[in-house]
């Protein structure tokens, strides 16, 4: 069984808009239903958790019936942190499924994940036991002390930039927030992070710059230019 974790407990205070970003309508629907239906259109998903804000579980489950998201079996509320959020999550599945299952962690608002990136996740995750989608840093990149001047380049031909899916066997992922626990790391940037601070290899699957993070306004536009041109390609 394969199960994706979406997290969308974040409060969106970087968008500075009234309600959540993973609620804000674009187009014709709220941002977080892009991203169910990315997973609930996959053939090789069987079952969504969403890691909610409190107080918008009701509205998530609403507009999970409008939009007809069969595959959203649980709704768990997140924590003070991103880590908390995806431990709080987690804990949920431990007593839903198998700790053989593979969990697909993903950002609930990076709604252009595709097929191929959700496919290559999961077979990559069979091979090496665990997959994290990556892109090449196709920028130069400058480390900066003081955050308007550098003289420090770092090369980029062996730089990567993570995105979502992270994904692993459930009870990889349990005995990763459990060794955290033990050895006190909290507030890991992402689940990628917290494998490698526990010593482990993170190995790639396919990513795409058009997975993008809608985080900022600005991101809301390019989204919108995307998805016109992903739906073209659709209907071609
Ligand atoms: C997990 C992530 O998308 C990897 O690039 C990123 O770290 C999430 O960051 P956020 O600050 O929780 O949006």
């Amino acid at each position: 069984m394969n199960v994706a974790l979406l997290t969308a407990a974040g409060s969106g205070t970087r968008m500075k808009q009234d309600i959540p970003k993973q609620f804000m309508h674009i187009n014709d629907k709220p941002l977080i239903i892009y991203t169910l239906e990315a997973f609930q259109n996959h053939p090789n998903i069987d079952a969504i958790l969403v890691v909610c804000l409190d107080g918008w579980h009701e509205v998530l489950r609403a507009y999970a019936n409008q939009f007809n998201i069969t595959k959203l079996k649980w709704i768990v509320s997140g924590g003070k942190t991103g880590q908390e959020s995806i431990c709080n999550g987690l804990k949920c599945l431990e007593k839903e499924i198998s700790s053989e299952d593979i969990v697909l962690i993903h950002d609930g608002n990076r709604a252009l994940v595709s097929s191929d990136i959700i496919s290559d996740s999961i077979a990559q995750c069979k091979i090496h036991g665990g997959a994290v989608a990556v892109i090449p840093c196709t920028e130069a990149v400058f480390k900066s002390e003081d955050g308007s001047t550098s003289n420090t380049s770092i090369p980029r031909n062996n730089l990567y930039r993570t995105q979502t899916p992270h994904t692993y066997p459930l009870k990889k992922l349990l005995w990763a927030h459990e060794m955290a626990k033990e050895k006190n790391i909290v507030n890991t940037v992402a689940t990628c992070t917290l494998m490698v601070e526990l010593g482990e290899r993170i190995y790639f699957s396919k990513g795409s710059e058009k997975n993008i993070k809608i985080t900022t306004v600005e991101d809301i536009d390019l989204f919108k230019s995307l998805l016109t041109s992903e739906r073209e390609k659709w209907l071609k």
